[in-house]
Formats: C-alpha cells, sequence, structure tokens
C-alpha cells in the first residue's frame, strides 16, 4: 500500500482496508478503540467517478451516492483526518506497472524476491509517496499462509519513509501487546491489521481485548446511528462470530433481513427505535425548515410544505375522505393518487390529480397512506376547502354539520353524518385494500425499513 498523505504514519496503527468489512461503522469503532487510522474498503475508480456527493444533514455526514441510489461511500467529521480511501481498479496491476505510481493509493504485494520487492519499494519511495505499507505474503500467497516478517524488515531497512507492517492477523497479532511485537519483528515503523480487528476490533486497544459479544453491541450502535446498509452490517456481524455462527444468536442473526430483525437478535430493537424516530424528527424539522409553506408551482404540479400530521384530525376524519366528499360533491372525477418511494430513505411522496390539475406535498412521509394524505391536504388547501383539521375555522362538513346538529339538539343528524362518515371511510378503505393487494402498501405506524 502506497499512502500519499497529509497524515503521519510513524508509530501508529492502522484498521487496513478490507471490501464489504471497512465501512463507516468499523471504521468508527476501530477509531475508538484506538487505532490511528482508519482504511475505507476498496472501491472501484469508476464506480466512484459515477458517484454524486451528497451532505446528508440527517445523519450529518457526506455520502456519494451511485446512480442507482446506493451510497458507496459514507463519512462523517469524527473520522476526518484519519480516513484513507483505498481506491480500485488498478491495485496489484502497479506492480508490474511501477511508472505508473504517482500520486496515488494503491495496493501492493511483496515480490517474488527480498531484492525485487526491496526495488520496487525503491522506486515507489522516489516518487514521494509518504509511506508504504508492506504485506508480508507473496502475490501467490493465500492469507492463511505464513508471513514473511524477513521481507518487511528487509524493505524497512532500505528506504527512509515509514513503513507499515501488515499481514500479521493469522499467527502473530491476537492481542494489543501482539502490535508491538510484530513492529518490532518486522522494524517497521507502524502495524496496520485487516483480520484481526475484523474479529475483534477492541484488538487497538491497550485497555482490551473487550470480549466480542460487547464489540459487537459497539458496532450494531454505529451501523443504527449511521443507517448502515442491513446486509454490509450482517456480514460483519458474521465475521466477529466467527465459529459462533451456528450458534442460536447467529442463525437468528443470519436469518434476519433487515436492521429491525438484527437489532432484535441482540436485544436492541429499542435503541433502533429511538433512534428511528430521533432520525425522523430530524428530517421533519429540517424539511419544514427549508421548504416554503405557500403554494409553488413545479412543473404541472402545484406543491406546497405540507406534512400530514394524524393527530391534528379527529379519529376517522382525515383530509383524503373530504377530498372525496368534495369530488363528488362537484361532481368531479374521484381523486387520483400516485406515489413514488425513494430509495435513500424508503420515504413516500404523493401526487393527487383532480378536476385534471395535479398537487403534491414537497415533504417526503414515512408511509404510502401518509404521503396520499399529505397531497389530499395540498389539494383541499389550494382550492380553499376545508380538510377536517380539529380546531379549523369555519371547516368541514363535518365540523359545520356537527355544529348545526348541536344546535338544532338533535341527535338523528349526528347520526347521519356518523354513517355518511362510515360510507366514506368505507370508500376509502376499499382503495387502500386495493393497495395492499397489489403490493406496495405501508402501514403507517410501521416506518419501512432504512436502506
Ligand atoms: C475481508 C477482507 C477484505 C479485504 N479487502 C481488501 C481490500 O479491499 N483491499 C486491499 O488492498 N486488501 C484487502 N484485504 C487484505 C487486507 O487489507 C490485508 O492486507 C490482509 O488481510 C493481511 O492482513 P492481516 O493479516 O492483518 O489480515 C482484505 C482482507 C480481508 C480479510
Amino acid at each position: 500500500f502506497i499512502c500519499n498523505s497529509v497524515l503521519s504514519f510513524r508509530n501508529i496503527t492502522a484498521l487496513a482496508p478490507m471490501v464489504r468489512v471497512g465501512t463507516l461503522p468499523m471504521r468508527l469503532l476501530a477509531l475508538d478503540y484506538g487505532a490511528d487510522v482508519v482504511y475505507c474498503e476498496e472501491l472501484i475508480d469508476i464506480k466512484m467517478a459515477q458517484c454524486h456527493r451528497v451532505v446528508n444533514d440527517v445523519l450529518e455526514t457526506v455520502d456519494f451516492v451511485a446512480p442507482d441510489d446506493r451510497v458507496m461511500f459514507r463519512t462523517c467529521e469524527r473520522e476526518k483526518d484519519r480516513v484513507i480511501f483505498q481506491m480500485g481498479g488498478m491495485g496489484a496491476a502497479l506492480l508490474s506497472d511501477p511508472d505508473k505510481i504517482e500520486a496515488v493509493s494503491a495496493s501492493a504485494r511483496r515480490c517474488a524476491s527480498v531484492e525485487e520487492t526491496v526495488s520496487l519499494v525503491r522506486r515507489i519511495e522516489k516518487t514521494g509517496v509518504t509511506a508504504v505499507a508492506v504485506h508480508g505474503r507473496l502475490k501467490e500467497e493465500r492469507p492463511r499462509h505464513p508471513v514473511h516478517c524477513d521481507y518487511i524488515q528487509a524493505v524497512a531497512q532500505a528506504v527512509s519513509i515509514p513503513v507499515i507492517a501488515n499481514g500479521g492477523s493469522l499467527d502473530l497479532v491476537k492481542t494489543n501487546a501482539d502490535i508491538e511485537e510484530f513492529r518490532k519483528a518486522t522494524g517497521a515503523s507502524s502495524v496496520m491489521l485487516a483480520r484481526a480487528a475484523m474479529w475483534n476490533a477492541s484488538v487497538f486497544s491497550n485497555q482490551g481485548p473487550l470480549p466480542v459479544e460487547r464489540v459487537m453491541e459497539e458496532y450494531l450502535k454505529y451501523a443504527i446511528q449511521y443507517d448502515n446498509n442491513a446486509f454490509n452490517t450482517k456480514y460483519c456481524l458474521c465475521q466477529m462470530l466467527r465459529d459462533k455462527v451456528e450458534s442460536p444468536l447467529g442463525k437468528q442473526l443470519q436469518a434476519a433481513q433487515t436492521s429491525a430483525e438484527i437489532c432484535k437478535a441482540y436485544g436492541m430493537q429499542e435503541l433502533f427505535q429511538q433512534t428511528q424516530e430521533r432520525l425522523q424528527a430530524r428530517r421533519d424539522t429540517l424539511q419544514s425548515s427549508t421548504e416554503p409553506d405557500r403554494p409553488v408551482v413545479d412543473g404541472d404540479v402545484t406543491t406546497m410544505a405540507v406534512k400530514f400530521e394524524r393527530r391534528e384530525y379527529p379519529p376517522r376524519v382525515t383530509p383524503k375522505m373530504f377530498l372525496l366528499e368534495w369530488s363528488r360533491k362537484e361532481k368531479l372525477e374521484q381523486p387520483l393518487y400516485e406515489t413514488v418511494q425513494r430509495s435513500q430513505d424508503r420515504a413516500f411522496q404523493s401526487i393527487v390529480t383532480v378536476a385534471q390539475k395535479r398537487y403534491r406535498s414537497s415533504l417526503w412521509e414515512k408511509s404510502k397512506k401518509f404521503a396520499e394524505q399529505a397531497a389530499a391536504v395540498v389539494c383541499l388547501r389550494v382550492l380553499g376547502v376545508p380538510e377536517g383539521r380539529i380546531g379549523e375555522e369555519d371547516s368541514g362538513l363535518v365540523c359545520k354539520r356537527k355544529r348545526e346538529g348541536k344546535m338544532n339538539g338533535t341527535t338523528e343528524e349526528e347520526g347521519n353524518i356518523k354513517r355518511h362518515i362510515a360510507a366514506i371511510q368505507q370508500e376509502t378503505d376499499k382503495s387502500e385494500a386495493a393497495a395492499v393487494v397489489s403490493g406496495d402498501h405501508h402501514r403507517p405506524d410501521t416506518p419501512p425499513e432504512q436502506p
């Protein structure tokens, strides 16, 4: 590994690059336990070039998002000046073409002989790189083969830039104290660990090692906090379980398909739920502070920043019902709802078409039902039609009729209204049931799983 950076690589310990393992939760955990520098998983240069950079105010991260909306790289303030981005696509290929090794970070394996290795690293040093990490195995050797400390030592003696020893996880480094032993055995400046850290990141801690159960819990906390991909979280936890992967916990973990299910396996569902609510609240606050609450015409859609708050309406009364009733009264076609779901947070947004005009809330909702209600509210507000909200001034048919009923003291009138609402409700339920059959239905009280 050739490092070009303002970081110091003398006398440090580093988390090595690991595909699928080196995502944000693992990097933060390694830093917490005492790693000085953390590598991200190897990312393919061409794929990264297609990503766009997104400042994620909800998670307080910076994301590099692929055209298919997958987050390829997520980073945060905590690892600033500590994270090293490992670019793939060149990697070991550079070994046979050292001329290309300039101003980049790449990975390299030890060559066939000590002389060849030393000669290569000398050439690399001349390009002006800051440090070089040497994985003490031959290109064709597997990770289970013993590491060659003598090769790393020969390199360390031959160059003046810091050498970072790598490859010691299997046979040499089991505890924090072993890190120093490995460094001494190779004469290197620093040490970089992959598997030992993947199995138990507390190997970086001079207070450690901690039981892996505790480490998994700490890992999971970061995975929840930073909305880590559930399958990535599961993969990393399975690596930590190692031979316990067939234990009852391991089986539960393997069966889990969502972050919620993973957390349940670890008895951490409450923390998961709380975190989801906190993130949702932040999302709502950010949305409402940035969006205007007056109508804005966006193409052929009239939009407003409206959030549907269930508690603002009486039980069994919804804006959708009011819009449906109003459309009937006006002899218009039934309102038509079209809903989309975005992949980064699985949030929903609906457009309602009424009298050939389209209305949408610019805010995203946690369920399809809520998104439709928000669209209905936008339409009703733009049209100046009551929406059924509690305390709505001189509003809705229901409230108005109720008032009339009270004034006349007739309970019959109230009965009529109730029947009327029930009929509309039935209608609404029917269309929602159809949505369930078509498989795009989400209950409003169960926030969807985060990607
Ligand atoms: C799961 C896993 C993924 C790895 N992914 C990468 C990678 O993306 N890029 C890379 O250069 N090396 C990768 N490696 C190699 C390690 O960075 C390291 O060089 C190797 O495992 C030897 O170090 P160790 O003995 O501490 O495990 C990976 C290793 C493992 C175990």
